[in-house]
């Protein structure tokens, strides 16, 4: 679903070119969810905005559903990410004036489907992660794991093949990121959609398909259930 080909990043800065990745592979099949871990600045977001379209990679090839995005001009990249790639971040951004339901069905709207359908679509998601009761309450009605739920649903909603995520959990207690991280790992079995989560925990990184870690530019794939860096 992604795949990732001698992908290096370079940023510009005072001192210098500053080479945060420095040729990285990597594929991520449906169903899947990887792990992404490394220390801060090991270049986890880096990572994620070029396999996520929003960035481009200094070099190397970024596939997205067999197609080869890199050289893609810029409104082709923002067709394909809005179609085939949802985003999770650590804090949800959900739009505090709108219910659960209809911070869901937001991009599909934007997609040009009708509110019904959006709605209807919301509730199956919310439903799926444990908040079917929950799709008329507001942001600030729900704790911080339901809310985190209802970013994921959003991420969901216009059916992405690939869903990447950046610290999901991070400012959530231990069981309720692991009850995010299982709703998500359910809903990629059941939608086949191929998750890439970069996360500092440990604990979470344990339980996934597999993980790989960022040092010095490059992945290393680290057995399941490793506790280290
Ligand atoms: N736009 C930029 N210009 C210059 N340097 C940048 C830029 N964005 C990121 N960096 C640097 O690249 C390195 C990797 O950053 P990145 O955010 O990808 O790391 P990370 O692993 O996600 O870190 P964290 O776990 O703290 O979120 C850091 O040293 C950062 O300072």
């Amino acid at each position: 679903m992604l795949s990732l080909r001698g992908v290096t990043r370079t940023y510009d800065t005072a001192q210098g070119g500053l080479q945060v990745l420095k040729g990285v592979d990597l594929d991520v099949f449906p169903s899947e969810v990887v792990g992404l871990i490394g220390p801060s600045g090991s270049g986890k977001s880096s990572l994620l905005h070029a396999a996520g379209l929003l960035e481009r990679p200094t070099d190397g090839q970024v596939m997205i559903d067999g197609q080869d995005v890199g050289a893609l001009p810029e409104r082709a990249r923002t067709r394909i990410r809005l179609a085939k790639v949802g985003f999770v971040y650590q804090f949800h951004h959900l739009l505090p004036e709108f219910d659960a339901g209809d911070n869901v069905a937001l991009p599909m709207r934007i997609n040009g489907v009708s509110h019904s359908v959006a709605r209807a679509r919301a509730s199956e998601l919310l439903t799926a992660l444990g908040l079917g009761e929950r799709l008329m309450h507001q942001p600030a009605q729900l704790s911080g794991g339901e809310q985190q739920r209802v970013a994921v649903a959003r991420a969901l909603a216009n059916q992405p093949r690939l869903l990447l995520a950046d610290e999901p959990t991070g400012n959530l207690d231990p069981a309720t990121s692991q009850a995010v991280f299982e709703s998500l790992r359910e809903l990629a079995k059941t939608t086949g959609v191929a998750a890439l989560i970069a996360t500092h925990n440990m604990e979470l990184a344990g339980h996934m398909d597999r993980v790989f870690a960022l040092r010095d530019g490059h992945l290393e794939e680290r057995p399941a259930q490793s506790q280290a860096y």
